[in-house]
């Protein structure tokens, strides 16, 4: 079975109520290949989200940017993985980079995310990525791997996990990798899955990448192999996010 294209949009901290009505029907109108081609998740705030499950297209679903690591209670200021699924929010990013290094979110914290999202039922887009300095100590393999690692160490069924790949050093900056720069990482991860997990997980496994995607660069970005779609930040907030879902490729 080939890998469907997984275009998600994650809106991070941005956004008033008239603005994310705003993209929600610019997201709308929008012509895009059809379900069976590529999967479109996009991400608004945790305050959004019935807002924007309710106004989206049906074809288009949405997930949270984050949850809690157990099941909901004294933890004063955090949203269950219970409560997305209570209210029909399919997925949660897990482990983006910016949690990781504001909020010192570990490798071992994120694996046990992982785990308790899934447990709940909830889909989830598992980020990783190396730093500058990490990447030019030629460290990069290693860092990705690790984080990887730990994500495997308390799964045990990926079919429900999209990897997202985003190198630190490309979010928000402008300076996105290039198709052949993510096409190694992106490799070289299911390589450590083949080994680490299984064949049938690597063959299956959608690995995404994110980091200073945008309509003009998406394309040539989507022709690699391993590249089975995006994680957008900025450009999810704008009109231009429509030629990246359209960007989509079948992949084997
Ligand atoms: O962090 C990202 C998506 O999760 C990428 O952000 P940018 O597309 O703004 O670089």
């Amino acid at each position: 079975m080939g890998r469907k294209f997984f275009v998600g949009g994650n809106w991070k901290c941005n956004g008033t109520n008239e603005e994310v009505k705003k993209i929600v029907t610019t997201l709308n109108e929008a012509q895009v290949p059809g379900e069976h081609i590529v999967e479109v998740v996009v991400s608004p705030p945790f305050v959004f989200l019935p807002l924007v499950k309710s106004l989206l297209r049906p074809d288009f679903h949405v997930a949270a940017q984050n949850c809690w690591v157990r099941k909901g209670g004294a933890f004063t200021g955090e949203v269950s993985a219970e409560m997305l699924v209570n209210l029909g929010v399919p997925w949660v990013i897990l482990g983006h980079s910016e949690r990781r290094q504001l909020l010192n979110e570990s490798n071992e914290f994120v694996g046990d995310k992982v785990a308790y999202a899934l447990s709940q039922g909830l889909k989830v887009i598992a980020c990783v990525g190396e730093t500058l300095e990490q990447r030019e100590a030629g460290s990069t393999v290693a860092v990705v791997a690790e984080q990887t690692k730990a994500i495997a160490a308390k799964v045990s069924n990926w079919d429900n996990i999209v990897l997202a790949y985003e190198p630190v050093w490309a979010i928000g900056t402008g300076k996105v990798a290039t198709p052949a720069q993510a096409q190694e990482v992106h490799a070289e991860l299911r390589k450590w899955i083949h080994s680490n997990v299984s064949a049938e997980v690597a063959s299956s496994v959608r690995i995404i990448y994110g980091g200073s995607v945008n309509g003009a660069n998406c394309k040539e970005l989507a022709g690699q192999p391993d590249v089975d779609g995006f994680l957008v930040g900025g450009a999810s907030l704008k009109p231009e996010f429509v030629d990246i879902i359209k960007s989509a490729t079948v992949k084997n």
